[in-house]
């Protein structure tokens, strides 16, 4: 460029190679002949270096021996320019070109210098007279001696031709393979940070799924979440900010101008920048798999965006300094951009530091972009979150397929729910909580069968490359269930495996948004009322019930590393639990005497300073169940709180939750039909996501019991047939269940349809029966006959696989 760049006398060519100097001289096989012979800057210059001259010179003479090995590898110094003309003129067969040094600036090399060629040789071609090879010499040694104290790789002799190799090529490629060097740095600077951004989404994105939601209903709050996820990434970062300057600024020679502080200052900023840029990718994606997609596609974007800049934006005048900003919001640009400059200046051996900043007015915006880029990346995040899970008065959507193909409501209507006595309930605590036509779908892709990888796309793509993508099939988890609660009361939920349990829980709490339907929540005020209702789809109703809501979830979300009492004084941090009192020192040992009281309640005093990580599975679920009655909440969800507990927990639990149950609504999900009649003032059954009942354990077992048992005590077992024949006259289903000599158990099946009033007139004829046969002395061995009861679990499992139709 330098070169070609030079105007030709016309009708010349300027296709040709240079020749070397040496193919130029006159004298027979170079004897005697001079390469460049040169005069160093005249004296009384001010800017005279002797090293950069030095510097120069070297260069020179390395390139010279690359390409005209004939002549001497030292140059001839000439005295001055006087000396130099009288040599040319005399000497013009051997002295052919010459330079004259004008000024050589000793940080940057910039030199001002002049070829002499002798004034008897009639210019009609550059090239043919050496003035454009020894040109192109001096260039080369000029920015070889600028990359030598850069440490970017030197450029060969502008005569090392490759064979098919066209004059100027590599002269060109001077200003080129400068900058490229610093844009590889660029690129692998941005990749280099990539860890950052993808960890962060990837642990986002993961504890979005698992941990987030459970952690927020314990109480945490979500800011501080975000923010301790964020500290944490941005912690691990630190000292690989400090790991890379040290690279750049002095292993890697990369940067031996630019002040290391300034670079340290940068890289650290853009990991932050890298990490919240993370977290925005989690915000606009919703599954973790997806947002590893988006780091990559976000880095090649960066990368495209900050291309775009550097060709057709950055440093145009034509476009205005809003518009090349505007291309700073992006990470990856801006990061390049700086990293870009710098090398610039380290190119020109310009030293920028935090004192001369001002000097570098693009290196200054785009340092303030970068400061800048974080906040708004942030709020940008926040934001979107925030409008995400904000209730909209349309619902921009796709609406969820609520084409129902399924039986709503439940099952067996009005006559399986229980009519409330509200006489018994304070008016206050009634309807606590108005669940109403709940309805949710869980949308779902259905699964490929193949595991064959990539195999087994390349033959699905080749048997059909036409199918359509699997199409969505919904999980129905709730079919409009509908109940209300009452404070003071524990309502024990009850079904199957995958009958809706968990999923009503988590809508009750706001952890899940309903399809369809209303979930109310009642809180006592000081409003004329005395309550209110919060709507749990509303972010701000929903906030506010949090802070009265207790959650043990179904798996403990528990900190190995934490002790049972520091996962109490941390969730009464963050659920923000205050204890009244004149100083602070007091409310804090009063607030450690509350949380001593609480793992005692839970039989955890033993336990409280042992780490989590040595903890049974039913202490963790003890230490979960504190947890949730941390700070007297007045409703309390409990998702199987006692399963993996020996029995003597499990009885202490059960006294606890009843003993707190007054003027809290609790709900407690269970697998054990003991439990749920014991704790349950009312009890539910979800069978496939319909509420099948609901009601006192008396309620059910009358409605749905299959009758009493007969428990029949003898003398002399030889008899027992003989009372199994009286029951079956009265009772022809009955079924023995156990049978001894002495002892045995019938049971007294209600046959189907048969009401209440008809099955007792039944069990007075059968006692009529044993009386007179007693007093007629056919019974003379019959010990004792009494009549057990049916069991919820008989009940439960009666009612498993009735549906509406039966
Ligand atoms: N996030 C989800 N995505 C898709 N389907 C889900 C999701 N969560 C639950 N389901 C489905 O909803 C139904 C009800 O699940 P839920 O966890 O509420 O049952 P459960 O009664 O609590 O069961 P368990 O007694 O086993 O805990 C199940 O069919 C389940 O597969």
């Amino acid at each position: 460029m330098l070169n070609r760049g030079l105007s030709s006398p016309a009708g010349t060519s300027s296709a040709n190679r240079l020749p070397t100097l040496s193919s130029l001289c006159s004298a027979t096989n170079n004897q005697g002949c001079i390469p460049l012979a040169y005069v160093l800057p005249s004296a009384g210059n001010s800017s005279v270096a002797g090293k950069s001259v030095d510097a120069i010179l070297g260069e020179l003479s390395l390139l010279l021996q690359q390409s005209e090995p004939l002549f001497s590898s030292d140059l001839p110094t000439l005295s001055n320019r006087d000396d130099l003309a009288v040599q040319f003129k005399a000497n013009s067969d051997i002295f052919h070109v010459a330079l004259e040094f004008g000024s050589i600036n000793e940080s940057t090399f910039d030199t001002e210098y002049y070829i002499w060629i002798p004034d008897t040789v009639l210019i009609s071609d550059f090239n043919s007279v050496g003035y454009t090879t020894a040109q192109a010499y001096v260039d080369r040694a000029i920015l070889n001696a600028q990359r030598n104290r850069s440490g970017v790789p030197k450029l060969k002799s502008p005569l090392d031709y490759s064979d098919d190799g066209i004059n100027g090529v590599r002269v060109v490629s001077v200003s080129i393979t400068a900058k490229s060097a610093g844009l590889t740095l660029v690129f692998y600077m941005i990749l280099m940070f990539q860890s950052a951004t993808a960890n962060t989404a990837r642990a986002i994105a993961n504890d979005k799924k698992l941990l987030r939601p459970e952690m927020v209903l314990m109480g945490m709050n979500e800011t501080i979440y975000i923010i301790a996820v964020l500290a944490v990434q941005i912690a691990v970062s630190v000292p690989i900010s400090f790991i890379v300057t040290a690279v750049l600024c002095t292993f890697g020679n990369f940067f031996e101008y630019t002040s290391w502080v300034l670079i340290l200052v940068i890289i650290a900023f853009y990991t932050i920048l890298a990490t919240v840029f993370g977290y925005f990718l989690t915000v606009i994606s919703s599954d973790s798999r997806a947002t590893t997609g988006m780091v990559a596609i976000s880095f090649y974007l960066g990368l495209g965006m900050f291309g775009i800049g550097e060709i057709l934006v950055f440093d145009k005048p034509t476009i205005s300094s809003t518009v090349q900003n505007l291309l700073l919001l992006s990470p990856h640009a801006v990061f390049g951009r700086i990293l870009a400059l710098l090398q610039d200046q380290e190119v020109q051996l310009n030293s920028v530091t935090f004192t001369n900043l001002g000097e570098y007015q693009n290196i200054l915006t785009a340092l303030v972009m970068l400061t800048v880029d974080i906040p708004i990346w942030l709020a940008i995040s926040l934001g979107i979150e925030n409008m995400k899970s904000r209730s909209w008065p349309i619902n921009f959507k796709r609406k969820s397929n609520l084409n129902t193909d399924f039986e709503l409501g439940d099952i067996g209507g009005e006559e399986n729910i229980e009519t409330v006595d509200f006489s018994a309930i304070d008016s206050v605590a009634q309807n606590s909580i108005i669940i109403s036509k709940i309805i949710k779908i869980f949308p779902k892709r259905e699964k490929s069968k193949s595991t064959g990888g990539a195999a087994s796309t390349l033959k699905k793509f080749i048997v059909n490359p036409f199918k359509s993508a699997p199409k969505a099939k919904n999980v129905i988890a709730l079919k409009g269930v509908s109940m209300n609660l009452h404070a003071g009361q524990t309502l024990a939920l009850l079904g199957h495996n995958g009958s809706g349990k968990t999923t009503m829980l988590s809508i009750l709490n706001g952890g899940l948004r309903q399809s369809s339907g209303q979930v109310l929540i009642k809180l006592p005020t000081n409003l004329p009322d005395g309550f209110i209702y919060l709507d749990t789809t509303k972010p701000t109703d929903l906030k506010t019930m949090r802070q009265n809501l207790g959650v043990c979830p179904q798996f403990d979300v528990l900190f190995p590393a934490f002790t049972c009492k520091e996962h109490l004084i941390l969730y009464a941090a963050l659920k923000g639990i205050t204890i009244d009192s004149e100083s602070p020192q007091n409310a804090s040992s009063k607030l450690l005497v509350y949380i001593d009281t609480l793992l005692n309640d839970v039989d955890l005093t033993e336990k409280s300073n042992v780490r989590v990580s040595a903890l049974s599975g039913g202490q963790k679920r003890k230490l979960s169940l504190a947890i949730a009655l941390l700070g007297n909440p007045s409703i309390i969800l409990l998702d199987e709180p006692t399963s993996g507990m020996d029995v003597a927990a499990t009885e202490k639990v059960w006294k606890l939750i009843q003993e707190i149950k007054n003027n809290r609504t609790i709900i407690i999900t269970t697998h054990s039909m003991e439990e749920a009649d014991t704790l349950g003032d009312r009890i539910a059954i979800l069978n496939k996501g319909q509420l099948q009942t609901v009601g006192t354990s008396m309620f059910l077992k009358g409605k749905f019991g299959v009758g009493f048992r007969l428990i029949v005590d003898l003398a002399d077992g030889s008899l027992f047939n003989e009372v199994f024949e009286i029951v079956q006259t009265v009772f022809p289903s009955a079924s023995l269940e156990t049978s001894s000599n002495t002892s045995g158990t019938i049971l007294l099946e209600k046959e189907n349809g048969m009401g209440s009033l008809e099955y007792s007139a039944l069990l007075s004829k059968l006692f009529a029966l044993f009386h007179a046969k007693l007093e007629s002395g056919e019974l003379v061995n019959l010990k004792a006959v009494g009549l057990g009861q049916t069991t919820l679990e008989q009940v439960f499992l009666a009612l498993k696989d009735q549906d509406i139709s039966e």
